[in-house]
């Protein structure tokens, strides 16, 4: 039977609105799938709410939507630091539907960055008391890149966990794949299976990612799940649950009580993914400390910004450079690039480990900051070590770093990025 349209299944007024997560790994396509969602017209109605990594907020220009329904929630991780926020949006967008702000609220599709562990965010919908009664579940969509997704199952316990909580596995960039590789991809489409026996796979590629397959499908079960999905909800349903005890010990004994509701609080670390630069994140009186034991402490993510225009030949260089040395280390980089040959035209990049999606200039700045602005999010990356090789090519060279000829003199240097740049 063909999937119903979810326009013909939009909620009736008072029945609990369907929220879908959309995840996957850094640089799967989530945000390239959401933009093609959105196209579509069956996607009337719906708020985004874009979760991203970051002190500069990028996912906000880079998702295509006319209006202003788009979130952004940035600074902070869904999953460990901004449940609060998440809470938050969600009732503010009912407060806004009941007084009339916005007339139709047909559904929810939340973003989660691609370090997100999904349980907490899965846990903050589903047994919110208020929420939980004007918002439902519907599933859970997790994007797997093709080209990179073996590697990441192997080295990244999120990407499992995302695979594992999948009501819809949509695999994207199979078109990247040589026909020489399609047995790896076979492989990897088995391993999936395996991770998630009830999901179905669908090819991004083959236009099979349609909002009539991904939306509204009211998959989402805990029951259903394989038993370390619910293991990992159950985990939760703990913390929570040892948070609130804590919040109240604290505020029996007339401790301080740091309660903000759906944070947890008792994660005092000192671990941070971007927090790196001396910069103060907390918003108001809401500590936003991160869980050491949520992602690998291993991985930071930092923005590089510049208001100079770049050449070029520089940004290829440094992109090359990059890549090709240190490509697996590069878990994620995406921008906006101010380009010294044409300021006005915005060049906007991605990167997925080694692999460099070809830049697409845009038409003009999509918002009033037309600084060139990078988001990384590196492994075993020292984010010194990027921002003086950036320096360089962008042409603040420090008294004491080496200069662009020396970097591109580096015996790792590869060439091969050249002329890409229309
Ligand atoms: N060839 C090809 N490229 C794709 C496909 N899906 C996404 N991409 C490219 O992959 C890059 C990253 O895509 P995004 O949609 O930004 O990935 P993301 O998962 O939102 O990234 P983060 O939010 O940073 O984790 C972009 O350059 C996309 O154009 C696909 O199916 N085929």
């Amino acid at each position: 039977m063909a999937p119903a349209d979810p326009s013909d299944a939009r909620p009736e007024p008072g029945a609990p609105i369907p929220v879908t997560v959309i995840t996957g790994f850094l640089g799967a396509g989530k945000t390239t799938l959401l933009n093609r969602l959105l196209g579509d017209p069956a996607m009337a109605d719906t708020a985004v709410i874009v979760n991203e990594f970051g002190e500069i907020g990028i996912d906000h220009v880079l998702v295509e939507r006319a209006d202003d329904g788009v979130v952004e929630l940035s600074s902070g991780c869904l999953c460990c630091t901004i449940r609060g926020d998440l809470v938050a949006t969600l009732e503010d967008l009912l407060k806004r539907l009941d007084n009339g702000r916005i007339q139709r609220l047909s559904r929810v599709v939340i973003e989660t960055t691609g370090l997100a562990d999904p349980a907490p965010i899965l846990h903050t919908v589903m047994r919110h008391p208020y929420l939980v009664r004007r918002y439902r579940l519907d599933g859970v969509v997790t994007v797997v890149d093709a080209v990179n997704g073996m590697a990441t199952l192997d080295a990244q316990e999120e990407a499992v966990k995302q695979a594992a909580v999948a009501d819809r596995i949509v695999l994207t960039k199979t078109d990247l794949v040589e026909p020489a590789r399609r047995p790896a991809l076979v492989m990897l489409a088995t391993r999936l299976r395996v991770l998630n026996p009830a999901a179905a796979i669908l090819d991004a590629a083959r236009g099979e990612a349609t909002p009539a397959a991904l939306l509204e499908t009211g998959l989402w079960s805990a029951e259903r799940k394989s038993a370390d999905v619910r293991r990992w909800l159950q985990e939760e349903a703990f913390r929570d649950r040892e948070a609130e005890r804590r919040r109240l010990e604290a505020r029996l004994g007339g401790g301080p009580a740091h309660g903000h509701e759906g944070h947890d609080h008792d994660h005092g670390h000192g671990h941070d993914h971007d927090h790196d630069h001396g910069h103060d994140h907390s918003h108001g009186d809401h500590d936003h400390h991160h869980d050491p034991n949520r992602h690998d402490d291993r991985i930071r993510a930092f923005c590089l910004a510049t208001d100079a225009a770049i050449p070029a030949g520089s940004l290829d260089l440094f992109l090359d450079l990059l890549r090709s040395a240190h490509g697996p280390r590069l878990l994620r980089m995406k921008g906006v690039v101010k380009l010294a040959e044409d300021p006005e035209r915005p060049l906007v990049l991605h990167a997925v480990q080694h692999v460099l999606h070809p830049p697409v200039q845009l038409p003009a700045w999509p918002d009033a900051d037309r600084r060139t602005r990078l988001v990384f999010i590196t492994k075993d990356l020292d984010e010194g070590f990027v921002r003086r090789m950036f320096d360089a090519f962008a042409g603040h060279v420090a008294p004491d770093t080496p200069d662009r000829t020396a970097v591109a003199d580096n015996p790792l240097y590869v060439s091969g990025f050249s002329g890409r740049f229309g």
